[in-house]
């Protein structure tokens, strides 16, 4: 097992416990798995992706990544574990203005001490980006800006990576493309992949899907 979520609980500051974002919330992500996340706006997806990311910290219960706690782990082991193991995309692409294509693909990989020159050439074909690799991000399209923000994330070989609602800010056609690109990706480096979607399209075309629902795995 990869990702091992027991019994999660989780409220924000000034939130009755009976109010709590996340209630009692269990669930496995199997090695080279992929799973998405659906559920009503403010059920929790993010959250629980936070959690996982290891951004934020819940109340009671107890995730493990690839056999390491979370819990009361050290915040400089927390950002290490998200410079190498754990790689998250969002929404907004995050991208460094002032940095090209490429160095945008590298500069994370070197804080994660995992410069692969070889494979990060092979994510930037894989990826589509061979021809713009010298441009800035405010020079490309969304869905081209959001192909560099997942090969930026894969670029130090994560065992898991997390995307909330990664296409939100696409349109269907670099929707579809950038998701079949990151399926294709994860599948075939065996990088486990947890995504949270308001889409059932989308959520259908992972392994497996999960509904949360005022706080709890339906
Ligand atoms: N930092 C915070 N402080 C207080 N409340 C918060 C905070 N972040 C989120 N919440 C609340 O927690 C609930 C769940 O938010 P969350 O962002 O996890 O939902 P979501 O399912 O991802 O929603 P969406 O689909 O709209 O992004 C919401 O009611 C939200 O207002």
């Amino acid at each position: 097992m990869l990702v091992s979520i027991r019994n999660i609980s989780k409220c924000y500051p000034g939130q009755d416990q009976s109010r709590a974002v996340l209630r009692d919330v269990s669930l496995d992500l199997e090695i080279g798995a992929s799973v998405a996340l659906t559920g009503e706006s403010g059920s929790g997806k993010s959250t629980l992706l936070h959690l996982i990311a290891a951004l934020d910290h819940y109340d009671s219960g107890d995730i493990t990544i690839d056999g390491t706690s979370l819990t009361g782990l050290k915040d400089s082991t927390r950002a290490k574990l998200r410079r190498t193991e754990v790689a998250v995309v969002f929404q907004q692409f995050n991208l460094v203005p002032s940095l090209t294509v490429t160095q945008n693909l590298i500069l994370h990989a070197r804080l994660g001490g995992r410069v692969d020159v070889g494979w990060i050439t092979t994510l930037t074909r894989r990826l589509g980006l061979e021809n713009l690799t010298h441009r800035y991000p405010e020079q490309l399209s969304g869905g081209q800006q959001q192909r560099v923000a997942i090969g930026r994330a894969l670029a130090v070989r994560p065992k898991l990576l997390l995307a909330d609602e990664p296409t939100g800010n696409l349109d269907e056609t670099a929707s579809a493309e950038v998701l079949k690109l990151m399926l294709e990706l994860v599948r075939n480096s065996g990088t486990s992949l947890f995504l949270v979607t308001h889409s059932a399209q989308i959520a259908d075309q992972l392994d497996r899907r999960v509904h949360l629902s005022e706080g709890q795995i339906q």
